[in-house]
């Protein structure tokens, strides 16, 4: 069973490609359209041990493999990471689709390819016949062109997942709303999927959190330590937010920030859920919410945090002892991608965006305060070019060496950018679609998805 790989709009592909030589741009399509070698979950630690995670997690991938007729899983703990665990993925497998078809989207395909059943909202076509416990083979509709509920065979582009198991009737996926069916569970189990990979169901309650390993890198990275003051400039859905709490053992504050309305509400309600009491979300635009200096003077006189979940304009100058900068990015490191969405001129915005939010970033952070910068693509003027920028254009920035313990868990930074000096270059983590990333307690080369990110310090006054 191969994937094709993935094919970038023409113009895309030729921006993304000018970094590398044919043979590395065509090994990087190929890793892009099917999914890491690895599944890494993080630990909530202020909730349970990591062994205990372990063991309950291993139960529940048990338990699951009996159900679906799979030989053991293993769970691990990494051998450097202190706080994750991972399993393997297998495939692509040989399977052969039976005859009766149901239909998901993209997104919903990338999410099987990773191991996850369907729910019933996912499914957007089911042949009319299809009953409970029917064997059903699961396709991807590659352009978006299946209309939800159409009850005949699908006849445009498709990509074959793997055989599941219908769960309800096609009566029940479709005389419902999608609100009805919210809750409603599993549409689809997957037991012949071509990507093996055990299901994390409910794991997330009892502190076992999906979560690619470049990702938990950066908290690590920036290491922050009870008591910090800590800022979180792009934070929503929160998953580095909740890791950065747990590092910091829910003692000091971090002010998690976003733009939009919607998600920080999605934030508070998931900081109150994990009982978090040092995380405080507002809605802000981070890219212009630096106070002014006679502002910062008042507010640090009396400083009082506003009520989260508010909208709130600026925060004080260099105060903040961390600062994270996951920024929006053009995402192109996601692994599997389908259908790589993106024009020249949306990839074309990020960098400027990027940078904008350094400049407000580089203003918060206090002198001998650590900043992390961090993209989940491959694209170079989202990453490299924007380290060299940040080198150049904040003299007071210089870039951390990698700690001994993490190397060899990302590639350096590519070769090429002028702009870019080599001891940089070989101290930004970039983490390349199909590329190790580390090695498993049993010698087996670990896998994620495309990731990039970049540690800096600001000098103290006196030292520059
Ligand atoms: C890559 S996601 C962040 C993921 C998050 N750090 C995590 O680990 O869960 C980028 C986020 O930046 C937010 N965003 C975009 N522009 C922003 C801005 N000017 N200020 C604050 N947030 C912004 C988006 O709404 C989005 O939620």
């Amino acid at each position: 069973m191969s994937f094709t790989p993935v094919a970038f709009p023409p113009e895309i592909d030729t921006i993304l490609r000018a970094n590398y030589s044919d043979a590395t741009w065509i090994a990087i399509c190929k890793a892009l359209a099917v999914p890491p070698r690895t599944t890494f979950c993080r630990v909530n630690t202020l909730r349970c041990t990591r062994e205990q995670a372990r063991e309950q997690l291993q139960d529940f991938v048990d338990m699951q493999c009996k159900q679906k007729n799979w030989p053991q899983w293993i769970v691990y703990e990494h051998p450097v990471v202190p706080d994750v665990l991972y399993m393997d993925v297998q495939g692509p497998l040989h399977v052969d689709p039976v005859q009766k078809e149901v239909i998901i989207d993209t997104m919903c395909g990338n999410a099987v390819l990773r191991g996850a059943d369907i729910f019933a909202t996912g499914v957007l076509a089911a042949e009319s016949a299809t009953k409970p416990g029917d064997k059903v083979a699961v396709y991807v509709d590659l352009d978006g062109a299946c209309l939800r509920g159409q009850s005949k065979k699908y006849t445009g582009r498709k990509a074959f997942v793997g055989n599941g198991i219908a769960m309800m009737g096609r009566e029940t996926l479709y005389t419902c709303s999608a609100k009805q069916l919210r809750g409603k569970g599993v549409g689809v189990q997957m037991v012949e999927p071509i990507y093996k990979s055990p299901s994390l169901g409910d794991m997330f309650a009892k502190g076992v959190i999906l979560q690619n390993l470049p990702s938990v890198l950066v908290g690590h990275v920036l290491a922050p330590r009870p008591g910090e003051l800590v800022l979180d400039m792009c934070a929503a859905p929160g998953g580095k937010t909740t890791h950065l709490a747990a590092l910091m053992r829910d003692q000091g504050t971090i002010i998690a920030l976003d733009r939009s309305h919607q998600k920080v509400d999605r934030l508070v309600n998931y900081i109150r859920e994990q009982e978090l009491v040092s995380v405080k979300a507002y809605c802000c635009d981070a890219t212009s919410c630096v106070m002014s200096e006679q502002e910062t003077k008042e507010f640090l006189a009396t400083p009082v945090w506003w009520s989260p979940g508010s909208k709130i304009q600026a925060l004080p100058r260099e105060c903040f002892d961390r600062v994270l900068l996951d920024g929006p990015c053009s995402a192109m490191g996601q692994r599997p991608n389908f259908k790589p969405d993106i024009t020249v001129g949306v990839l074309h915005h990020y960098p400027a965006y990027q940078r904008s939010l350094l400049h407000a970033a580089h203003k918060l952070l206090r002198p001998g305060g650590v900043l992390v910068y961090s993209t989940c693509t491959i694209n170079a003027a989202e990453n490299e070019h924007n380290v060299a920028y940040a080198l150049a254009t904040f003299p007071d920035l210089e870039i951390m060496a990698i700690p001994p313990e993490f190397e060899g868990l990302s590639q350096a930074g590519l070769t090429g950018v002028e702009a870019l000096t080599e001891v940089a270059r070989q101290r930004c983590y970039r983490f390349e679609p199909g590329q190790m990333c580390g090695v498993g307690v049993d010698g087996k080369v670990l896998e994620s998805i495309g990731f990039f990110f970049a540690a800096f310090r600001k000098k103290e006054a006196n030292s520059h």
